[in-house]
């Protein structure tokens, strides 16, 4: 039940909205973990769009509904989560505070909301699954292409009782951050990418989209020792784990590795694929036999010039045909947002910044504000929009509003 209706005061009156979130934690973060965090690829236009795609959409509320017992819950690989919004899989949590993603698995479970886990995480994904039994908990993968290593992750993911895989499939390579490359971004000690420090001699990471000069030069003198030749004059990095030695697979495809990682992750863990922007993914998805299908582009960190995921979404949910679930991310900042995108076809939304704009602000508690006021909102917005259940949000609570503000129905 959302504070007003139990008419207490809110958490923090400091912080109301996602947008007043994001500028207390803005003051929370060193430049360089700001910068990384928030920034997009390029000139950041998609990561702006994600977010400006939602106001082509206005709501039509429906009235005289009795909308006094509101059911927000959605279930989730046989669990239930209190909204139908998860914490989406981002690196480094411990760059926003130093409980990092044991923080924040804390305060899905207190707000009863699945979490997406990074590979590229700062806590090992055993601290994060322990004491979580039955929480949904999914592991995000970067697939190596060296295989045993993330064949040893998947297995110990099972181990813990992961309930999925979200294969990223829009990095084959890393997009070009310019701030991330400019501050030259080091993870600082004592923190390290947590789930490869036992296979790996160092864990320590710069990244960037393309790499500097200075650090390609560092880069070929340790690829002679930290990698092989495939025969076919590709390198394939075998050394410590580290960002964009690791992180980026060109060589990922379908045929391939979507039948490989099955056999991996089968029966236990179901495999879903991140970073479908296109109808025609979403029927090699299902093609593939994969169990969903996450409509992303990264947060616009992956290809600036992108469609929204707003945007991609429809000819998504048209091509699954409620063949495999639709999840989105990217740019949702309030509870109307999460509606919308429900309305247009979405099972399920995740957040990425907001989540490490909470945990920035006040570690483990931010988080738990972060998703109190999505979860809030998006209650109020059933209610005023005259729905009771999730599964009444369909296409026609919306219509569309074109730049000239012709409104059309869907
Ligand atoms: C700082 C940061 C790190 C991220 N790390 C990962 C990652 O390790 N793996 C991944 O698949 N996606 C990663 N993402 C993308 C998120 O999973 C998600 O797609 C995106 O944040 C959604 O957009 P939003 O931040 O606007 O909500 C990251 C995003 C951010 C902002
Ligand atoms: C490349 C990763 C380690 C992190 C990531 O996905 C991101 O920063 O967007």
């Amino acid at each position: 039940m959302a504070f007003q209706e139990k008419g207490e005061k809110p958490d923090d009156l400091n912080c109301l909205t996602i947008a007043e979130l994001e500028k207390h934690a803005a003051l929370c973060m060193d430049k360089q973990t700001r910068d990384y965090y928030n920034e997009g690829a390029d000139s950041g236009s998609t990561l702006l769009e994600n977010s400006t795609a939602y106001s082509k959409y206005r709501i039509r509320p429906r009235v005289l509904r009795d909308v006094s017992l509101i059911d927000t819950s959605v279930s989730v690989w046989g669990a239930r989560n209190s909204v139908p919004i998860g914490v989406a899989p981002s690196a480094m949590h411990c760059l926003a505070h130093p409980d990092g993603e044991v923080a924040t698995v804390k305060a899905c479970k207190e707000a009863g909301v699945a979490m997406g886990l990074s590979s590229f995480s700062t806590s090992t994904l055993e601290e994060v699954a322990s004491g979580m039994e039955g929480h949904p908990l999914v592991l995000q993968l970067y697939l190596f292409e060296e295989r045993e290593r993330s064949r040893k992750l998947i297995q110990r993911a099972k181990k813990s009782g992961y309930k999925a895989v979200f294969l990223t499939v829009d990095t084959p390579m890393l997009g070009r951050r310019n701030n991330e490359i400019r501050n030259q971004f080091k993870l600082p000690k004592p923190y390290k990418i947590a789930n490869f420090v036992e296979d790996s001699s160092a864990s320590e990471t710069v990244m960037g989209g393309s790499t500097p000069k200075s650090e390609q030069e560092k880069e070929k003198k340790s690829t002679s020792t930290n990698g092989y030749n495939d025969g076919k004059g590709r390198h394939v990095p075998t050394g410590p784990v580290t960002f964009h030695t690791h992180a980026p697979n060109p060589t990922l495809n379908w045929e391939r590795d979507i039948s490989w990682l099955k056999e991996q992750c089968s029966p236990e863990m179901e495999v879903w694929v991140k970073g479908i922007a296109t109808a025609e993914d979403a029927h090699l998805a299902v093609q593939h036999g994969v169990d969903g299908i996450i409509v992303s582009n990264h947060g616009g960190r992956q290809l600036n010039g992108a469609t929204a995921t707003l945007d991609a979404l429809p000819e998504i949910v048209e091509a699954a045909r409620g063949r495999i679930p639709v999840h989105v991310d990217g740019g949702i900042r309030q509870g109307t947002q999460v509606f919308k995108a429900l309305a247009l076809g979405a099972d399920f939304v995740w957040v990425g910044r907001p989540v490490l704009w909470g945990l920035a602000y006040k570690g483990q508690e931010g988080v738990e504000l972060c998703l109190r006021l999505l979860s809030d909102e998006f209650r109020l917005c059933m209610a005023l929009a005259g729905t009771v259940k999730v599964e009444d949000i369909t296409k026609e609570y919306l219509v569309k509003i074109d730049k000239s503000g012709f409104i059309s129905r869907l």
